[in-house]
C-alpha cells in the first residue's frame, strides 16, 4: 500500500510528482528499483546510496510541503525554494519573498561566523542551529570551508561544547540509550529513529571525551562532531547516519550536581554489566541494520578493549581511537621514517601516555616493523618504549598491569625509570608520540635530549583538545632548532623559524574513519579486518607526494578531506573485496564506482534524480 495514497497524488501538480518517494511495498511496481530487488520483489533498503529511505510517514508529511517540510533538515533548504516550488510545496507566506542561491546564503552563514560571532562557541552554536535546520546548506558550508571549520564542529572546540554541553543545549541531534530506563527495550527505542537505511553509527558512553575526562551524555558532542566528517569527508548521505549515546550514568561529580545535566545524575555502571549494556545496544543495531558500521567512540580504556573483543566477531565494528587511530598514527610514520631515511625495522618509538589509543597505535607500528623486518612482534615490541603515569611500563616496576598495558611492559631488563628525558637518553627514539591526554609534558629538555640523538626526529602531540596536547608546534619547532617533523592532534597555526615557515600538519583520526567506514559499508563489508585497517593506512601514507614527506610534512592537509577519504575507501574497500570480507562483486572501476556514491550536499535538490543517479 502507498504511503502517499492516491487521492492525496491525484491533487498534486505532476511537477512535484518526482519528488515523491515510491514507497509501494512491492519493488516491481518501482521503476527505480535495481534488477535484484525486481527478481526477488523484496525492497532492499540497504543498497548503498539507497535515498528516500526515512520512514513513509515522515517522508509524506515532509514532501507534502507546508511547514512540516521546512522542518525537515534533509529537506528544508530554507531562501532557496524556488518561486515555483514554494506554490507547488506550500510555502507561499511561510518564507521571506527573497529567493537566494545556495551561494548566497553560505555568504550569509560564513559572514555570521566570521563577523558577528565573537567566540568559537558561538561558532558552533550558530553551525549547530544549521545542522539540526538545514543540512543541505550546512553541509555546503562545512565542506567548502572544512578547513575553516572542522576546528569548530570538531577538535578543538567540540571538546568545550562537550563540557557546556548542558549549558547550550538546544536540541538532541542523535539518539540517546538509556542504560537505567530502556535497557532490555534498546531495540524498540532504536525504533524511533525516523529512517529505515542507517549505514554508519558513531556511538559514545561519553566515559573518557577527548583529553577532557567523564562528560557523561554532555559526550554527545563527539558523535555529532564525527558523524558530520563521515558526511563531508566520506561522503555518507544525512539519512544514513546515526550518532548515539549510551548513558551508562558519570562519575564526573561537577556533572551529578549540575541542574543543567541531561543524562542520568547515577554513578557509572562498570565491568560485565557495561559490556552487556553496549552488547544490547549492537544486537538492536545489527538487528535493525544489518550492513550498519558502528564506530566505538571515546569509551573509557578499561572498557574499550573488552567492548572491541567481545562485538568485533559479532558485528560490524570498530573502535576508532585503538584502531582509528592506530591507523592514522602509523600512516604518518612511515612517511615520518621515509624523510628521516631510517629503516623501519631500526625505528624506536616512546609513547608518552599507555591508554586505549596508545596501545593501539603501538600495535600498529610493532606489526609494520616486525613486517619490514621479517621478525616477529614480540621482538617489533623491544623498539616501543611505553610511558603512563608512573614511568617506563615494565615486568619489574611492581605494580599489577592491566592486559593492555603487559603486551607493551618491557620484559628485557630495562631499568625502571620515571622521567621522561631519562626514558629518551635511554630509548634514544626516531619518534615521541603523546596520548596521555594530560598537557603539556614533551619540555625543551625532553626536546633536546631526543634530538641529541636523532637528526629529524618525530614529535606528534596527539593529545586532544589543543589544551592536552603534550607540546606546541611553536615550541616543538623552536626546541629542536627546526629540525623536527610536527604533527598534532588538534590543529596549531604555522610556525616562523629563521626566515622558514613551518605548516604543523593534524595527525587525527579524521584522516581515516571518513574513508574507512565509507570503503566498508559500499562493498557491504562483514568485519573490519586487520588488513583492512593496514590499507587505510598505506591509502593514507601513499596520498603524501614524496616532496611533501622530504620537507616534512608526513600528513596530507584536512583541506583534502574528501579526496583523501574516496582514497581511504577505495584501499579499505579493495581489500575487503580481495579477502572475500564483502558481500558485493567488485565493480569494473573501484575508485570510480566510490566517488559516484559520495553524496554531494547539492545533490538533495532532487531526491528521485539523485536516487537514479545511484542506481547502477
Ligand atoms: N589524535 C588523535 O586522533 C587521537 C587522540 N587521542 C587522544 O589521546 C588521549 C588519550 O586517550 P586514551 O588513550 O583513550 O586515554 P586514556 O585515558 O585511557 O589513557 C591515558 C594514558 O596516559 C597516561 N597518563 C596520564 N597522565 C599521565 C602523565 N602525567 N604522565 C604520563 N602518563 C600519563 C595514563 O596512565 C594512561 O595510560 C586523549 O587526549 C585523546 O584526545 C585519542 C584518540 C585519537
Ligand atoms: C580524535 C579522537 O578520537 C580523540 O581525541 O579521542
Ligand atoms: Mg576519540
Amino acid at each position: 500500500m502507498s504511503a502517499v495514497t492516491d487521492a492525496v497524488r491525484n491533487t498534486l501538480p505532476a511537477s512535484v510528482e518526482k519528488f515523491l518517494p515510491n514507497t509501494s511495498e512491492d519493488p516491481r511496481d518501482d521503476p527505480r528499483a535495481n534488477p535484484e530487488e525486481r527478481k526477488s520483489g523484496v525492497k532492499d533498503v540497504t543498497r548503498p546510496g539507497a535515498i528516500g529511505t526515512r520512514k513513509p510517514e515522515i517522508q509524506q508529511t515532509a514532501k507534502l510541503g507546508g511547514i512540516p517540510l521546512l522542518y525537515d533538515p534533509v529537506l528544508n533548504r530554507g531562501t532557496n525554494f524556488s518561486v515555483q516550488e514554494r506554490r507547488e510545496k506550500r510555502l507561499e507566506g511561510l518564507l521571506p519573498p527573497a529567493v537566494e542561491s545556495l551561494e548566497l546564503q553560505e555568504d550569509r552563514v560564513m559572514q555570521q561566523l566570521r563577523e558577528d560571532c565573537k567566540t568559537d562557541l558561538q561558532r558552533y552554536e550558530l553551525l549547530a542551529q544549521l545542522q539540526a535546520s538545514n543540512e543541505t546548506l550546512y553541509y555546503i558550508v562545512l565542506m567548502k570551508h572544512i578547513k575553516e571549520l572542522a576546528p569548530i564542529a570538531y577538535t578543538p572546540t567540540v571538546g568545550k561544547a562537550c563540557q557546556d554541553f548542558d549549558r547550550i543545549y538546544r536540541q538532541p541531534l542523535g539518539m540517546y540509550f538509556d542504560a537505567f530506563h530502556h535497557r532490555g527495550r534498546f531495540s524498540e527505542v532504536l525504533g524511533n529513529f525516523p529512517s529505515l537505511n542507517v549505514q554508519i553509527i558513531v556511538v559514545t558512553d561519553g566515559g573518557r571525551i577527548l583529553g577532557l575526562g567523564d562528560l557523561g551524555t554532555n559526550g554527545m558532542g563527539i558523535p555529532i562532531g564525527k558523524i558530520a566528517l563521515y558526511i563531508a569527508g566520506g561522503g555518507f548521505h544525512p539519512e544514513h547516519s546515526l550518532p548515539a549515546v549510551i548513558d551508562c550514568g558519570t562519575d564526573n561529580e561537577e556533572l551529578l550536581k549540575d541542574r543543567f545535566y541531561l543524562g542520568n545524575k547515577k554513578k557509572r555502571l562498570e565491568g560485565e554489566e557495561h559490556l552487556d549494556i553496549v552488547e544490547e545496544f549492537c544486537t538492536a543495531v545489527s538487528k535493525a541494520f544489518p550492513h550498519a558500521l558502528i564506530q566505538f567512540e571515546d569509551f573509557n580504556t578499561t572498557q574499550a578493549f573488552g567492548i572491541l573483543d567481545r562485538m568485533r566477531h559479532k558485528c560490524l565494528c570498530f573502535n576508532d581511537d585503538i584502531q582509528g587511530t592506530g591507523a592514522t598514527v602509523l600512516a604518518g610514520f612511515i612517511n615520518g621514517m621515509k624523510a628521516q631515511q631510517t629503516a623501519l625495522k631500526d625505528a624506536k618509538v616512546v609513547f608518552f601516555g599507555a591508554g586505549s589509543s596508545a596501545v593501539g597505535v603501538a600495535m600498529m607500528i610493532a606489526q609494520q616493523l616486525a613486517d619490514d623486518g621479517d621478525y616477529k612482534l614480540d621482538k617489533a615490541l623491544e623498539q616501543i618504549f611505553m610511558v603512563d603515569s608512573k614511568g617506563l611500563i615494565t615486568t619489574t616496576r611492581g605494580d599489577k598491569l592491566p592486559p593492555h598495558k603487559q603486551q607493551m611492559a618491557r620484559k628485557d631488563g630495562t631499568p625502571d625509570m620515571k622521567e621522561l628525558k631519562e626514558i629518551v637518553n635511554y630509548a634514544k627514539p626516531h619518534a615521541i608520540v603523546g596520548l596521555a591526554g594530560a598537557g603539556p609534558a614533551f619540555t625543551q629538555e625532553v626536546v633536546e635530549e631526543l634530538c641529541s640523538h636523532c637528526e629529524r626526529p618525530l614529535i606528534f602531540p596527539l593529545s586532544n583538545p589543543t589544551s592536552q596536547a603534550e607540546i606546541t608546534a611553536e615550541n616543538a619547532v623552536n626546541w629542536s632548532k627546526g629540525k623536527c617533523i610536527f604533527a598534532a592532534g588538534s590543529p596549531f597555526d604555522p610556525v616562523e623559524y629563521e626566515g622558514k615557515t613551518f605548516v604543523p600538519t593534524q595527525a587525527n583520526n579524521v584522516l581515516i574513519f571518513p574513508g574507512l567506514g565509507f570503503g566498508a559499508c559500499i562493498v557491504k563489508a562483514k568485519t573490519i579486518t586487520d588488513k583492512m585497517l593496514r590499507a587505510a593506512s598505506k591509502g593514507l601514507s601513499d596520498y603524501v607526494p614524496i616532496e611533501d614527506i622530504k620537507a616534512g610534512i608526513v600528513y596530507p592537509d584536512l583541506i583534502n578531506l574528501r579526496d583523501i577519504s574516496a582514497v581511504v575507501a577505495t584501499a579499505v574497500a579493495k581489500e575487503a573485496l580481495d579477502s572475500d570480507v564483502a558481500e558485493i562483486k567488485a565493480p569494473a572501476d573501484l575508485e570510480k564506482y566510490i566517488r559516484e556514491r559520495m553524496w554531494e550536499p547539492s545533490r538533495t535538490f532532487d531526491p528521485a534524480q539523485s536516487q537514479q543517479d545511484y542506481e547502477e
